[in-house]
């Protein structure tokens, strides 16, 4: 479903601030894996999504999703394909639209021009169906302004938003660290959720080691633009957070170095 192929780049070639952000680069989905990424600060998981995405470029190697490589179009072509769900709950709507109005947006999203924008009342049923699987009510506030909404229910909807059209790729960049604990969980929830009931292919960043192992059905390490660990279901099963710190250091030679890690 998605290939990444020697993928590697590199920011500010040949001065002194020059970055290694990936290194060959080599990571392949099949249809409904849901991995988990981990690493420590400047690792290269943000780049990672960012050239899937199509926001950067790759210097080197080719990105495949279904069976078109998608190396070279832009971020908007690719869009039909992608949902992705930022780290900043402000990210993913558009605060002066209605959620009515948001989700007609994500369900226009690649779809071919000749689909109006308004919104039926055959489309509405559908949005509040969508809605009320949230559970936290707003499918009763269709008419609100996104702006008004708190984080976490921006992140809710940001989240149906990348999913509703069924993407063939969900990237999820950190998308449940700027909610409180509580929030945070019911959005960590929900993802687990919707991923499994739609089968949907999804790459998920985060900071939180439990969390990376708790989701999913694979998880990646990266440090310094390499993938350093890749844990298939059965072996992830038996992980725990003690036991990927020690990988960690056992193969990078180092303490895990990131102040934002969450330890379980
Ligand atoms: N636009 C850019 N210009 C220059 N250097 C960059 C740019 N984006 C990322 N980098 C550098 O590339 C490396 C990888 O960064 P990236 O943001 O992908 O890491 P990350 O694993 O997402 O880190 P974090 O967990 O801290 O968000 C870092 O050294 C970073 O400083």
């Amino acid at each position: 479903m998605l290939h990444v192929s020697n993928v590697s780049k590199l920011f500010n070639s040949g001065t002194i601030d020059e970055k290694i952000a990936l290194i060959g680069i080599e990571l392949q989905l099949n249809p409904g894996d849901f991995v988990t990424v981990i690493g420590s600060n400047g690792a290269g998981k943000s780049t990672l999504m960012n050239m899937i995405s199509g926001v950067m470029k790759p210097d080197t190697g080719d990105i495949v999703i279904g069976d078109r490589s998608v190396t070279a179009l832009p971020e908007h072509r690719r869009s039909r394909w992608i949902g992705r769900v930022f780290q900043d709950p402000m990210a993913g709507t558009a605060p002066r639209m209605t959620i009515e109005e948001n989700l007609a947006m994500a369900y226009l999203r690649g779809k071919r021009r000749g689909f109006s924008f308004g919104v039926s009342s055959a489309r509405r049923k559908i949005f509040q169906a969508e809605l009320s699987r949230l559970g936290i009510g707003l499918e009763n506030r269709l008419n609100a302004k996104v702006g008004l909404l708190s984080g976490g229910e921006r992140q809710a909807l940001s989240l149906l938003m990348a999913t509703f059209t069924r993407p063939q790729i969900l990237l999820l960049d950190e998308h449940t660290a700027a909610l409180d604990p509580s929030r945070a969980e019911l959005i960590t929830s929900l993802t687990d959720e919707i991923v499994r009931d739609m089968n949907l292919t999804t790459l998920m960043v985060t900071h939180n080691m439990e969390q990376a192992i708790r989701l999913g059905n694979r998880l990646v390490m990266m440090d310094k633009g390499r993938i350093i660990l890749d844990i298939g279901e059965a072996d992830k099963q038996h992980l725990t957070v003690e036991r990927l710190m020690t990988e960690f250091e056992r193969i990078s030679g180092k303490k895990m170095a990131d102040d934002r890690t969450l330890l379980g």
